[in-house]
């Protein structure tokens, strides 16, 4: 099959490259120039892992090509792809303004090559937004074409594995035609029996907002069974394997920590709320999802202050971790810029390490925060001399450091531990203070 896909971020360039891989033949479109300049030239612009060895085969076998101008994805393609941002607008609803622009933009091309296409709806967009660009195109043009939701499920850092074998993929569609190029499009990714869910576009729309929300919800309930086990004198670990063995449970995204972050899960919430508000509905448990999150993610600076008596001025601190979760150089929402900022406010220097996110991070935080901080190239490095560290991200190579050298090289052994990466017994035995989340601490 032909494939345009529009935008080539996390979704988009995934999509683009793991359809080509399965046979198709794919332009992607951007709008960012020196973006698909570096793709032209064969590099991918993101840190994914898997990423590369599909794209340069893609590439190879010359099923993959990259271009700034939408005329050329569209002329020949029998689908094409949404991959655009929606980001929050000033009330947390979905700015669909990328979307609709591009809409309007394919109502002409229609004009010019008419025939019959697929728009497919990737991005996370609010309900009827299938509708609105349905609108949008048919203002401009006569041509049959059909609009698809089609909403993605993977997760950045396992992005290429989730895009090849989906648990399910969703498709939102009245139309028979559409239905049928999309399951041929999808069938090689589902052969292992998992389903192409054909519904309504409305149904299909909500289904992403609903498993995100609900998978933030999960999140957030944790991060509260730990903060109510820090009260009583409870280990949240042992809370989790308890209730994860339930299969009506299930041991997934039961991790506590310090609050979801990332590009979707704090937006999305906030856009299915407003969504309910627009339609007369108070989403109420949503409001207390976003308000325990905000408080979370600078849940250890709260710790810190009661570990120093308030006094944190004058501190030098270390910290593992920038991106929102491992395997990524994504940055957005992620816990550590709340943590940097309010530290860097109270006058606290920090030495920061980071695999592949510090550019993102420097790029994304303010020049008081960053006045404030050094970055080293090593995790070894950040604990040198240090009063003490915080670890935002469970980076593997955090997990098993050695531990006799942190009462070695920092001033003093204390870490605040927002991942509870280590074992309790572990931590005591190495002479550390270890301040975790929803588990007893050690050496206090
Ligand atoms: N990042 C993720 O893990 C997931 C994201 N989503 C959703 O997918 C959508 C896209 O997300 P990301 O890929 O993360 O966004 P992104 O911000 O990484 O990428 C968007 C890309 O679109 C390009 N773009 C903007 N306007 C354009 C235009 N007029 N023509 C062509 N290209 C244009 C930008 O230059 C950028 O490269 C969002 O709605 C998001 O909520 C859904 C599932 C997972
Ligand atoms: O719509 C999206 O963009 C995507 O959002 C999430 O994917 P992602 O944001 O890449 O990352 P997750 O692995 O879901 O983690 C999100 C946040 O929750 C936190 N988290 C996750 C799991 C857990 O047990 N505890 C926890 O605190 C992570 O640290 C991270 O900050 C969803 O998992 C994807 O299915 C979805 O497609």
């Amino acid at each position: 099959m032909k494939i345009g896909v529009i935008g080539t971020g996390y979704v988009g360039l995934v999509t683009g490259t793991c359809f080509a891989d399965s046979g198709n033949d794919v332009i992607c479109v951007d709008i960012d120039e020196k973006k698909v300049q570096r793709m032209q030239n064969g590099e991918v612009p993101i840190y994914e892992p898997g990423l590369n060895r599909v794209f340069d085969r893609a590439i190879r076998e010359k099923r993959l090509h990259f271009t700034t101008r939408i005329e050329e994805a569209f002329k020949e393609s029998e689908i094409i792809f949404l991959c655009l941002p929606t980001p929050p607008g000033a009330n947390g609803q979905a700015d669909l303004s990328f979307v609709l622009d591009v809409a309007n933009d394919l109502g002409d091309l229609f004009n010019k090559y008419p025939g019959y296409k697929v728009i497919v709806n990737k991005s996370t967009v609010p309900v009827g937004t299938a509708d609105k660009v349905k609108e949008k195109i048919a203002q401009k043009t006569d041509t049959e074409f059909d609009v698809v939701s089609n909403p993605e499920f993977l997760r950045e850092g396992a992005a290429v594995e989730d895009f090849m074998k989906p648990e399910r993929v969703v498709v939102g569609t009245t139309s028979e035609k559409a239905a049928d190029l999309m399951t041929t499009l999808y069938e090689p990714f589902v052969r292992s029996g998992n389903p192409i869910i054909i519904m309504d576009e409305r149904s299909s729309e909500l289904t992403k907002y609903a498993a995100n929300a609900m998978l933030a919800t999960k999140i957030t309930f944790m991060n509260e069974i730990a903060n109510v086990c820090e009260k009583v004198g409870a280990n949240v670990d042992n809370v989790r394997r308890g209730i994860g063995t339930d299969t009506r449970i299930g041991k997934r995204f039961l991790f506590a920590g310090i609050g979801y972050g990332g590009s979707c899960f704090p937006k999305d919430v906030q856009a299915i709320h407003h969504t309910a508000d627009e339609y007369g509905y108070e989403f109420k448990i949503l409001d207390s999802v976003m308000k325990v999150n905000e408080s979370q993610k600078v849940s250890i600076v709260d710790k810190m202050k009661l570990y120093y008596n308030g006094n944190l001025e004058g501190k030098t601190v270390g910290i593992w971790g920038l991106s929102f979760k491992p395997e990524t150089d994504d940055i957005r929402e992620a816990p550590s810029l709340y943590i940097t900022e309010q530290l860097a406010k109270m006058g606290v220097s920090m030495k920061a390490y980071d695999p592949e996110a510090i550019e993102t991070f420097k790029e994304a935080s303010s020049d008081e925060t960053l006045s404030k901080m050094q970055f080293v190239e090593d995790r070894d490095s950040v604990i040198d001399g240090v009063d003490a560290l915080i670890i935002c991200t469970e980076w593997n190579e955090f997990r098993r450091p050695d531990m006799d050298r942190f009462a070695e090289v920092m001033n003093e052994p204390v870490i605040f531990d927002g991942r509870n990466l280590y074992d309790l017994d572990r931590a005591r035995d190495a002479g550390l203070t270890y301040i975790s989340v929803g588990r007893p601490s050690v050496n206090i």
